[in-house]
């Protein structure tokens, strides 16, 4: 078995492998400060609920937007499981072309899903990480990792009104019966949700156009994927598990 992790800025999600199948899942709140012992006795705790063994893991493999808990994964997974990881980053074979001006800049998560989609379906493809940040990554017909955009969550563009408008308030990140709001909650989810598909619609308008991609497919994963995918035709596909089918490819790659 493999154990796939990665450390998103809201969640750290944890995958388990036998060959290219995936027998479990998990998700854990990113906590900052939390150490290795709590994520070793909470990792432990999962494996046992769900009849497995850290003993069974061969390896692991990481990827992480959160420089501060790379360490404490890193000694969760040396201590309890007995294993130096592979971590995403300068020196791992991804196989990936990255066309940024610094590949050292790109978020990890964002490769590990671009080295799953070329994997996964025809290029030329965007995918869509709609996670605490949702991230559009253009790969063209060869390929090759062009880049993309990076856009506001939906959480975090939620939570700003909340904070800085004294009248709104906090709300639960639900699709409203119409977009004419007739109260402030009916209002701020027509104008989070409608809005929010609006806008992947036109960055992937433009993505098209500047790729001169008139056809391209368009994945979708992260937690709030499947709310917006609902409402627009421009996304083809959700797929949840990209990042983990990812990190399965990589750690792959570099055995
Ligand atoms: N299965 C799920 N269903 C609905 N919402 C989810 C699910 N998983 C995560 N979320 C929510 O989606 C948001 C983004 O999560 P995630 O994609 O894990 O972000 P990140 O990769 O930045 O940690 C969070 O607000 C999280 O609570
Ligand atoms: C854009 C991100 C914050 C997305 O992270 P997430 O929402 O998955 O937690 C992350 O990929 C990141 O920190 N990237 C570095 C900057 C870049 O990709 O150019
Ligand atoms: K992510």
């Amino acid at each position: 078995m493999i154990l796939a992790v990665d450390i998103g800025n809201t969640n750290i999600v944890l995958g388990v492998y036998r060959k290219r199948e995936l027998l479990h899942h998990f998700r854990l709140s990113t906590a900052r400060q939390s150490t290795a012992d709590e994520y070793g006795v909470l990792i432990h705790n999962l494996f046992h609920m769900s009849n497995i063994s850290f003993k069974d893991v061969e390896g692991v493999i990481i990827s992480s937007v959160v420089p501060p808990l790379v360490q404490v994964i890193v000694e969760m997974c040396v201590k309890y499981i007995g294993k130096d990881p592979l971590l995403v980053g300068p020196g791992i074979k991804t196989g990936l072309n990255l066309r940024y001006e610094n590949p050292r800049e790109v978020g990890a998560d964002r490769i590990v899903n671009a080295v799953a989609a070329i994997e996964q379906y025809k290029c030329p493809l965007v995918v869509v990480d709609f996670g605490t940040a949702t991230t559009f990554d253009c790969i063209d017909a060869g390929a090759n990792y062009l880049g993309g955009a990076i856009v506001p969550g939906l959480g975090i563009s939620t939570e700003a009104l909340y904070q800085r408008a004294s009248k709104l308030p906090r709300i639960e990140l639900e699709k409203p019966k119409k977009v004419i709001g007739r109260n402030t909650v009916h209002a701020m989810q027509a104008g989070i949700i409608f809005g929010y598909a609006g806008q992947v619609e036109g960055i992937v308008r433009r993505i098209k156009q500047e790729m001169n991609a008139p056809v391209l497919k368009v994945i979708a994963t992260g937690g709030l994927a499947t709310l917006i995918a609902g409402e627009t035709d421009c996304i083809d596909e959700v797929n949840p598990m990209l990042t983990l089918e990812g990190l399965r490819i990589i750690y792959d790659r570099n055995q």
